[in-house]
């Protein structure tokens, strides 16, 4: 099976997580990167991540955007913010057809579990959506269990 492995990250533990899934499934790995820079102290992003949520916005991606038909799976990686996903990964999703895909999300956060924003996600985007997976602490084991 064809996977990619698609992530967001500003501090980089989802970035890690990514990397360690997509090396336990052979997948491709690609970063959702953003025109506008996150690099920024925690209380500014708060505030920039509130400010993009209620105004429904979808911050300009700055990267190619993978070529979806080329995967049979998509998964998603992404810190919670807010209780939510950053705008940042909407933006993405807004931009590929997940349609007849198989996809999960998984996500990195303080202490939130993914199942709410999974629900939210399979509502808005059409595609076969499979277990969320919370990447917190995920031993190797664990994501070879979700993966299967
Ligand atoms: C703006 C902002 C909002 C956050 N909101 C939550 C939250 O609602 N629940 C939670 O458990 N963690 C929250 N966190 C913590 C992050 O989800 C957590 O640190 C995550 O692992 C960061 O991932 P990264 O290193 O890939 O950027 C928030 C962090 C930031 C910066």
């Amino acid at each position: 099976m064809e996977t990619l492995v698609i992530y967001f990250s500003q501090k980089g533990k989802t970035k890690e997580a990514a990397g360690r899934i997509a090396q336990l499934s052979g997948a491709d790995l690609a970063e959702i990167k953003t025109h506008k820079s996150y690099r920024m102290s925690y209380r500014k992003t708060v505030f920039t991540a509130l400010k993009e949520i209620l105004l429904n916005e979808r911050p300009e991606l700055d990267m190619e955007i993978p070529d979806i038909s080329a995967y049979d799976r998509i998964l998603i990686g992404s810190p919670i913010w807010c209780g939510t996903f950053p705008n940042a990964v909407l933006s993405f999703l807004d931009k590929v057809n997940l349609n007849g895909k198989k996809a999960a999300i998984f996500t990195t956060s303080g202490a939130t579990e993914p199942q709410k924003i999974a629900m939210k996600i399979k509502k808005k985007y059409s595609a076969k959506w499979c277990r969320p997976f919370n990447a917190n602490h995920a031993t190797d084991e664990n994501i070879t269990d979700w993966l299967k």
